[in-house]
């Protein structure tokens, strides 16, 4: 193994050591914190665990956290009042309701009733319009982090090629359009891309969101590459459940320069960025002076 390790889990502490400081000033000077709201629905057990996590971190951070457990048969119509009564609630700083929805749910409609200053998932369609004209937005908190140890790692991706290899609207196209802000040039792969590998090979910077596990493997990167493992995936593996990334480890660190783990890389930085997007809001809900260093 060649690539140097990309350590999420250790950048994500230090984010979360800042938002702490930040919070800690807040109820000194502004008498009270910033608050997160999670909606779940229904019972998936991985979105369960993963709800537990931010609820911890968050009052870690000294933020309040208001969690919504609400049943599978949940109604669209009760859904909504739901969002309107947080979008209401002056405790509230962020919204964030867990995706996927059940299928019965419309989850675009969820979404752009949050309130876009709310919107710590970055998920509304005026906060994707301000990310992708450039101007002030909340910012989607998976991207965020990515780019956030991007430029750690490089210091300026001015002029850098870029390939994201997925096109979703949670983590690709904002993945895409951040990459374009900071000036790299950028190819979004997909399901039909023709000659995938190829056109992977070509990046210095490779963003992996397919949601396939081990899929990309040494053969689609380009020796010294850095490489982003967005992937998420629960295997069964000698009869143990583990988790694994869209990309084969072992062969990718094999021939890329940098390289994100998993577990340790990118999800921690998800929720880190969750918690600087909800001091964010909580700061332009105030009209005070937003924290440096926790926004794109
Ligand atoms: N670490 C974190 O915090 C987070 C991790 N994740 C993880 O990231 C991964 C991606 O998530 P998400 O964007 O929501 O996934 P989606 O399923 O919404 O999107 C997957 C994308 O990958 C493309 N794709 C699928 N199969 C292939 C293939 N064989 N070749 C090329 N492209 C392919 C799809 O193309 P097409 O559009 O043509 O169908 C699609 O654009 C998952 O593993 C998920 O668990 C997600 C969110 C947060
Ligand atoms: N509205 C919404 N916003 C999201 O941001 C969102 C969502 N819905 N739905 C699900 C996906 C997935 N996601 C993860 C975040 C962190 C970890 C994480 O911290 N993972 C740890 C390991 C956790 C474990 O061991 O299970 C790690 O990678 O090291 C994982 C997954 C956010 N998502």
């Amino acid at each position: 193994m060649s690539a140097a390790i990309i350590d999420g889990k250790a950048f994500a502490a230090t984010i979360r050591a800042r938002v702490a400081d930040h919070v800690a000033r807040l109820r000194d000077e502004q008498g009270t914190a910033p608050g997160l709201a999670v909606v779940l629905v229904g019972e998936d057990p991985a979105s369960q665990v993963y709800v537990r996590s931010k609820g911890k971190m968050t009052k870690e951070c000294g933020m309040q956290s208001f969690e919504h457990r609400l049943p599978a048969d949940t109604t669209q119509v009760d859904l909504m009042a739901l969002i309107a009564r947080l979008n209401a609630d002056a405790q509230v700083h962020g919204i964030l309701v867990q995706l996927p929805l059940p299928a019965h749910l419309d989850s675009d409609l969820v979404i752009n009733a949050i309130d876009p200053a709310k919107d710590v998932d970055g998920f509304h369609v005026s906060n994707v319009g301000l990310l992708g004209t450039g101007q002030k937005a909340m910012v989607p908190c998976t991207p965020l982090g990515c780019l956030m140890m991007l430029r750690d790692h490089h210091g300026s991706l001015s002029g850098m090629d870029a390939v994201v290899l997925g096109r979703s609207n949670i983590v690709g196209k904002p993945m895409a359009q951040l990459l374009l802000g900071d000036s790299c040039t950028v190819t979004i792969a997909h399901s039909r891309t023709r000659d995938l590998a190829e056109v992977t090979r070509r990046a210095d910077i490779l963003v992996a969101a397919v949601g396939r596990p081990e899929m990309v493997t040494g053969d689609y990167v380009k020796p010294g590459a850095t490489v982003i493992d967005v992937g998420i995936n629960r295997v069964e593996r000698d009869g143990a459940s583990r988790l694994v990334g869209d990309c084969d480890f072992a062969s990718c660190a094999e021939v890329a320069g940098a390289i994100t783990p998993v577990p340790g890389g990118v999800g921690p930085m998800t929720i880190a960025c969750l918690l600087a997007n909800t001091v964010t809001a909580f700061c332009r809900a105030h009209d005070l002076k937003e924290p440096d260093g926790l926004t794109a």
